[in-house]
């Protein structure tokens, strides 16, 4: 697991570390700019070879202070560099006026001339035209409300005459992008042109991010991907370890977790017998939509659960059992039956959801509740429990709730209202405010799908399994992929695993998954293809 940042947790451990007088901010500012130089040439080598011209626009805080330093970095390399300031440079924070003043005194001039936006249009169409990149250092993650006619003016100069930029190297952050929530502020209106021209809803949106020390939140969630292109993190002698003792400690809490490859020997079997790995129980549909169920069964058992049952109404028995080897049946008509099942206690793990039918899932879904089992909550389980007069009261922290958007709506719809509220300041409400709300509302384990997977639970632990960037796995929205994952947490918290990491961890190989089977992917390969994932996971 690697931490992701969110703006002001970022700021702590800057100032932490210039507190502690083994660096200064300026320094700090220094290898920003050196960090961001370098990861133009490691993407573009032949940037290297020989000198070009940039544009750099600087904006009114530190951002703009690592753009000067980039300017006069590549200045250095005997590049062409045209510098525009947003802002009044009487009003630079310290260690960015030292970069402005720097630049000035290597006899470097800098454009002001936004204050007439037409002109500043002009200008850069002007400058843009042969630069072989643009940096943009206007906002990083000091940005406190949308960009405005800034942004007008912008997309009218990239986006008409000269088409969008192919190499825009921004500099932390997207500007007008909020470090926290991965949501453009106050962009509406192009995120609708945008849609209508099938380009990024900004034009800022990056070719190339270089962020410092760590990813942040917005890095990953939302429409952070679409606005970054690629991010490269560069170190800034922040890291822990014997030079920084303190930065790890002064971390506030609220950390946000990247789901990262579990240990090998996590997701290793130990010695034992079958039942020492658990023995979950998948509830299965009536005939006809039965299929899911199986699918959920499929997972748990490759996934490494000792026995996986599925409990079949009695008329569904002939198609079901057809259609199963390793996995056993039981008969559960009534949700008397499943209290019956569930008194043999070696049953540790249960699914209700998929292909179960809404109305049925509120019959069991008391019944499922008071076994006090390890439990996933999906698909028609969760319609169930949205309309269920006791809504969440019956919830207990062993449950796991999966919604996707629509179905964490019907479950939080105010949470979702705030979710959807166009963002008009920084830090804007993100999908990991609304995950951490909802699972603390339910008292249990949310899973929150997407791209950007966002799980929480009760404590406050809060991961993002991201399917973005070179994880990206658009083949996994195909029929059945859902219940896959179900089968997946089922069959991990089945293993022992707690209800966070089993969510986790499913999400994670739920992806890689998907990526290992490439194109051509329907949910029945999913299960089939853990074993490679195991295996080059060294398990
Ligand atoms: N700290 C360090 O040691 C290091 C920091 N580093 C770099 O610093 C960046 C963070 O710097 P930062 O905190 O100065 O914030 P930044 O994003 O430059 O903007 C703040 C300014 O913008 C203004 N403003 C905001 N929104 C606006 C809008 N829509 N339209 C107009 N104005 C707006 C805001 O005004 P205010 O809200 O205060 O009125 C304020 O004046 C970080 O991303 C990284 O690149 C690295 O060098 C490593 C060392
Ligand atoms: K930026």
């Amino acid at each position: 697991m690697t931490e992701l940042l969110t703006s002001a947790q970022m700021r702590t451990i800057e100032q932490a570390a210039i507190a502690s007088g083994k660096v200064t901010g300026l320094e700090l500012m220094e290898r920003a700019g050196q960090g961001v130089v370098e990861a133009v040439f490691e993407e573009w080598p032949e940037l290297a070879q020989s000198s070009h011209k940039a544009v750099v626009l600087c904006g009114p805080g530190n951002n703009g202070g690592d753009g000067f330093v980039i300017a006069r970095l590549l200045r250095q390399r005997g590049w062409a560099v045209e510098v525009f300031l947003y802002g009044d440079p009487a009003k630079l924070p310290p260690d960015a006026k030292v970069n402005y003043e720097r630049w000035g005194a290597g006899g470097g001039h800098v454009h002001r001339d936004w204050e007439t936006i037409y002109k500043a249009e002009q200008a850069l169409r002007l400058h843009m035209l042969g630069a072989s990149i643009t940096v943009d250092a206007l906002f990083g993650t000091g940005l406190t409300r949308p960009l405005g006619t800034l942004h007008n003016e912008l997309w009218h100069a990239f986006d008409l005459d000269t088409g969008p930029i192919h190499r825009l190297v921004s500099v932390d952050l997207p500007s007008g992008l909020c470090g926290d929530s991965g949501r453009l502020l106050g962009m509406e209106k192009f995120a609708v042109q945008s849609e209508a021209k099938g380009v990024a809803p900004s034009a800022l949106a990056a070719t190339l991010t270089v962020t410092f020390h760590c990813r942040k939140v917005g890095h990953v969630l939302a429409q952070g991907p679409i606005m970054c292109g690629k991010v490269v993190t560069k170190d800034i002698g922040l890291s822990s370890g014997p030079k920084l003792p303190s930065v790890v400690t002064i971390l506030p809490k609220g950390c946000v977790f990247d789901v990262q490859a579990p240990f090998s020997g996590c997701i290793a079997k130990g010695t034992g017998h079958k039942y020492t790995h658990g023995h979950a129980l998948i509830l299965s549909g009536l005939s006809g939509k039965t299929g899911a169920a199986r699918l959920a069964a499929r997972a748990a058992l490759r996934v490494g659960a000792g026995l996986v049952t599925l409990g079949t109404p009695h008329e569904a028995v002939t198609e079901v059992s057809a259609q199963i080897t390793a996995i056993m049946l039981t008969e559960i008509d009534a949700p008397e039956i499943l209290t019956r099942v569930l008194s043999d206690k070696r049953l540790n793990a249960l699914c209700i959801g998929p292909g179960f039918g809404v109305e049925r899932a509120g019959e069991f879904l008391p019944h499922v509740l008071a076994a006090k089992r390890a439990t996933v909550l999906d698909a028609d389980a969760l319609a169930a429990l949205a309309e269920s007069e006791t809504g969440f009261a019956d919830l207990h922290e062993n449950c796991v709730l999966t919604p996707h958007a629509g179905e964490f709506k019907r479950l939080f719809p105010d949470i979702a209202a705030k979710l959807a509220e166009p963002p008009t300041k920084g830090p804007a409400y993100s999908k990991v405010d609304a995950t951490r709300e909802a699972a603390k509302r339910a008292g249990c384990t949310v899973l929150f799908k997407g791209p950007d997977t966002v799980i929480a639970s009760p404590n406050g632990r809060c991961s993002i399994n991201a399917a973005v960037y070179e994880r990206a796995a658009p083949w996994l929205a195909t029929a059945g992929s859902g219940d896959v994952l179900a089968g997946l947490i089922t069959g991990l918290m089945a293993r022992g695993f707690a209800p966070h990491h089993a969510a986790e961890t499913a999400a994670w190989l739920h992806v890689e998954a998907a990526r290992s089977f490439g194109p051509g992917l329907i949910a029945e390969d999913l299960p089939e293809e853990l074993p490679k994932v195991f295996r080059a996971l060294g398990a």
